[in-house]
């Protein structure tokens, strides 16, 4: 295959990606040019929140060809085109086959949440020392176990669900994962004993996914739409961004049954006070964990 890269700037950016695929590009990718450097901006806002701006200052653009015939006659068709006058073309090379299956499975190997907890592709097999094991392969929505904030609430539900089979039930509770992404919250605090589990999300990928990894995990859940979740739970999981974990502080706290606690992630450490501010109305929110620049906090009713 051959690989044509381009410089564009961000005005030109869609013309260019969709002329590239008019010209039966195979795949045609989008970077940010300024990425790790001093010019680099950042461009997604938090959900609910208009983002910062449409389009990066300038991006590289590939697109790949099945052949560098193809590949030269899209580029002579690109530069008869006015617009390509702001463009630039940054080189034309030959791509070396690969096995990209194996390639983007070997991107993802077993997280350990704790020295006996486990996420696991479906292409690995779970360590040794691993006593319970989430078997999860990433998909359409959020929760492969690798991100820091769902990792930290893993690592509270197995702290909280450690135990014999006839504590571990009583000590998770119901439970409520709201924002279940994957459902990987909701399948570990499964794992973990509790077996009465609403999972709930916004989108619909989401709902779909946790139905599947919840069947794949051999676990029982009810995964729906925010509307599904209702009364108390004695745990109440929510790994979402600041914004809206603030925006849904009265709700969230309105499920949290007497005695039961309310796990929050998705938070920097420079967003605690804020968090606490938005929640001091309902409860004390304390820092219980943290890594990478990410807080968990928690509370109790
Ligand atoms: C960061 S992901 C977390 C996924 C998973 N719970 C984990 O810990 O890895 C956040 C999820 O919250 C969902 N979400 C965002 N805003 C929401 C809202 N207002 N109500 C319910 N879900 C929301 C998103 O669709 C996304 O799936």
């Amino acid at each position: 295959m051959f690989e044509l890269t381009l410089m564009c700037p961000e005005n030109r950016v869609g013309t260019l990606s969709d002329t590239l695929e008019a010209l039966d590009a195979l795949s045609v990718s989008i970077e940010d040019a300024d990425a790790q450097t001093d010019a680099e901006q950042a461009l997604f806002g938090e959900p609910g929140m208009p983002p910062p701006k449409t389009g990066w200052q300038r991006s590289r653009v590939s697109a790949l060809y099945a052949s560098e015939v193809l590949a030269k006659e899209a580029l002579d068709l690109l530069q008869a085109q006015d617009f390509f006058a702001d463009c630039q073309l940054l080189g034309m090379q030959a791509v070396a086959e690969q096995d990209w299956v194996r390639l983007t499975q070997s991107q993802f190997t077993p997280v350990e949440i704790t020295p006996e907890f486990w996420i696991v592709p479906t292409w690995h097999e779970p360590p040794a020392q691993a006593r319970i094991v989430i078997r999860l392969d990433p998909g359409l929505a959020f929760g492969t176990g690798t991100h820091p904030t769902t990792r930290m609430c893993l690592r509270w539900i197995a702290q909280r669900g450690h135990g014999d089979e006839s504590t571990v039930n009583h000590a998770l509770g119901r439970v409520l994962d709201y924002g279940c992404g994957s459902g990987i919250l909701a399948i570990g605090a499964a794992k973990y004993g509790a077996t009465d589990i609403d999972a709930v999300d916004i989108d619909d990928a989401a709902v779909e996914s946790t139905v599947l990894n919840a069947q794949a995990n051999q676990v029982h859940l009810k995964a729906g739409f925010p509307d599904a979740a209702t009364g108390v739970y004695q745990t109440v999981l929510a790994n979402i961004l600041a914004t809206p974990l603030k925006v849904l502080a009265p709700l969230l706290w309105s499920h949290v049954a007497p005695g039961g606690s309310l796990v929050l992630a998705g938070i920097l450490g420079t967003q605690a006070d804020e968090l606490k501010a938005a929640y001091a109305p309902y409860c004390q929110l304390v820092i219980s964990d943290q890594q990478e620049g990410w807080i968990l906090m928690t509370a109790s009713n």
